[in-house]
């Protein structure tokens, strides 16, 4: 079997298209130009290139973008306060705090102060409580993601048994959230799987994985995920992006997989770009909300 190629790349560029035409239509009846104001804490090489990355998808969806940029000794107070302000500026709609952050910085502590009115990541508090309790303000951005390539890819996934290898806040928890929610909530992205939450510390994590009609993985390590740990005919999608040298593989390894599967996503142009296509379908449900027309 040679598996077919979800290509994220060109769905993401179909939802950015969208977005684009909802933001024309939106300002054309009078709506507000989106604002996302991003905070890019240090240098990290790769933090940097998704941040413009998202500013130069902004600027094609006429979205309006701001960049803060502090420096990697920044302390906490300091990052506190540039948070602060972002969330008493009227014209800014949406905040993002580009993660990682520096080491001595607590991460969890800053994302807690962005106005969840404007946590376009939706990693506060309130919205993961709302996404828990099946009625999102604002869904997260990879595994909301994920959902649209399966379902633009006609992936049928009500009924399947999904594993979700990895159990991080970005990713794998709010995953098996929306792969399991039942219809009528979490929009209209309700999926119905039947979900397995399955990590590098589960025990037989081969075995759970060759469960699976379709495999998410976002644990982090490169390739890991083999060949012949999967169900002949599993769709699998690669989250997970690590650089190994001069190359980016994901968590899966691909040659074996993809002789496997019956689908798979590629790393790089898979899940990655997802990511950023929805964080402006966020911006501009933001800048509705704010007006209470959403
Ligand atoms: N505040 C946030 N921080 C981080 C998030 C996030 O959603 N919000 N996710 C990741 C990084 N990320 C977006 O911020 C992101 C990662 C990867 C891609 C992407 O398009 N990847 C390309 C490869 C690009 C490359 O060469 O590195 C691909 O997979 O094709 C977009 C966004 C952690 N931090």
């Amino acid at each position: 079997m040679t598996a077919r190629i979800l290509d994220g790349k060109a769905i993401a560029a179909e939802i950015r298209g969208e977005t684009a035409q909802q933001t024309a239509d939106w300002v054309a009846k009078g709506g507000k130009q989106p604002c996302l104001a991003a905070v890019l804490v240090g240098s990290d090489p790769a933090s940097e290139v998704y941040v413009r990355n998202k500013q130069r998808a902004c600027e094609r969806a006429g979205i309006d973008s701001q960049l803060h940029r502090l420096d990697a000794s920044t302390s906490q107070a300091e990052l506190i306060a540039v948070v602060e302000r972002l969330n008493n500026d009227p014209h800014v709609d949406g905040i993002l705090v580009q993660l990682p952050l520096p080491a001595g910085l607590d991460e969890r502590e800053i994302l807690d102060v962005v106005d969840p009115m404007k946590d376009v990541d939706a990693f506060s508090p309130e919205n993961v409580g709302l996404l828990v309790q099946g009625r999102p303000r604002f869904l997260p951005c990879t595994p909301h993601g994920v959902v649209q390539l399966l379902k633009r890819c006609q992936i049928p996934v009500p009924g399947k048994h999904v594993v979700v290898i990895g159990r991080s806040d970005i990713v794998g928890k709010p995953m098996a959230l929306l792969l399991a929610a039942r219809d009528g909530t979490c929009g209209p992205e309700a999926a119905n799987a039947t979900v397995t939450i399955a990590h590098s510390q589960s025990d037989d994590l081969e075995g759970i994985v060759r469960s699976g009609d379709i495999i998410v993985a976002a644990v982090g390590r490169p390739e890991m995920v083999r060949g012949s740990w999967l169900k002949p005919g599993a769709v699998v999608i690669d989250v997970g992006i690590n650089r190994v040298g001069d190359r980016l593989v994901g968590d899966v390894h691909f040659e074996e997989a993809s002789a496997v599967a019956s689908a798979i996503t590629p790393v790089p142009g898979g899940v990655g770009p997802l990511t950023i296509a929805m964080l402006l379908q966020n911006t501009l449900m933001a800048a509705k909300l704010k007006t209470g027309k959403a």
